[in-house]
């Protein structure tokens, strides 16, 4: 690759739920914009990262976890990754490196892309035995005719800038297409309603993370530099509200304080949060709900 010319180009990341592709995006990027958890099925949108690079600009796109599909959120998650698989110059097909080898997946995601394909294998840091990891290597390159195959652990950083790198060989010549101080064009509001989804996602348990949403409803500068935000989290049942406002509200306090501390470090500035809960009975199944939510 010659040095003068200049590279820009779209990488998806894609996989199945909880392999770390949320993690790993975060981590290209050296800021939490895609919120993670150890439940599957976190992140509901496509969540565009920018990372600049010496010569140019590389926008990776974090997209839903590919799985079979109940609810009508769920097959809009999944229509949502698959969309991601077109219109890119590379894919990263993330894997657990210690999971199966997942033919399926390949199959059924990868058939008839006409687009270079990296096979990351994630979570290396889990494997004891590396000899493991090389019987892995070997297994799935005979699945697929992967550009690349490269292990790595997005939650130390392990292999991360070596994958940067590798992945700055498939980009096409181009001009960057966005300024070179912004890690993500996402709207504020829509990265702080995903940080109080993910406190839930990390402090519930069952269904009640799959039952919820988030929507800001008010976001405002006040003249002392603070910024007051009100957010609705929206349950799809009435018996699920008690769990989310805990004993004497201390659950919701919880989320509020936690998710504040984030929304602090992304705005860099003080917060007041303010959180109600609604009930939205069955969203999850209806179109006009998950269109205002953002998830069709
Ligand atoms: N040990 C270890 N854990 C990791 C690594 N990468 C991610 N994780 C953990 O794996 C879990 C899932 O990570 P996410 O980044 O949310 O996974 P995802 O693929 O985006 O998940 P979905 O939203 O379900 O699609 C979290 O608990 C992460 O902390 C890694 O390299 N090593």
């Amino acid at each position: 690759m010659k040095n003068n010319v200049n590279r820009f180009g779209y990488v998806s990341i894609v996989g199945r739920p909880n392999v770390g592709k949320s993690t790993l995006l975060n981590r290209i990027i050296g800021e939490k914009i895609a919120i993670t958890s150890d439940k599957p099925q976190t992140t509901r949108n496509r969540i565009q990262g920018i990372h600049n690079i010496a010569n140019g600009q590389i926008v990776f796109i974090d997209t839903p976890g590919i799985h079979a599909c109940h609810s009508r959120l769920n097959k809009g998650m999944v229509d949502a990754a698959l969309a991601a698989l077109r219109g890119v110059d590379l894919l990263l097909l993330v894997v657990d490196a210690g999971g199966a080898i997942d033919d399926r997946l390949v199959r059924d995601v990868l058939g008839g892309t006409g687009t270079p394909v990296m096979l990351v294998l994630n979570k290396v840091d889990l494997l004891a035995d590396k000899r493991v990891l090389l019987e892995r290597m070997a297994a799935w390159s005979q699945l697929y005719p992967f550009r690349e195959i490269l292990p790595i652990s997005a939650g130390s950083g392990e292999g991360v800038d070596g994958l940067i790198e590798t992945v700055c060989g498939y980009l096409p010549e181009g001009q960057p297409l966005f300024p070179d101080d912004i890690l993500t064009d996402l709207p504020e509001r829509f990265i702080v309603a995903e940080m109080i989804r993910e406190k839930i996602f990390r402090l519930t348990r069952d269904e009640i993370p799959y039952s919820t949403a988030v929507t800001v409803e008010s976001f405002t500068e006040r003249p002392n530099g603070v910024v007051a935000i009100s957010a609705a989290i929206c349950l799809e049942r009435p018996n699920q509200k008690g769990i989310i406002i805990g004993k004497k509200g201390e659950m919701l306090k919880k989320i509020g304080s936690q998710a504040r501390h984030d929304i602090e470090r992304l705005l860099g500035t003080r917060v007041f949060l303010e959180l109600f809960v609604k009930i939205e009975e069955n969203w999850s199944e209806r179109t006009s709900k998950l269109r205002e939510f953002g998830y069709e």
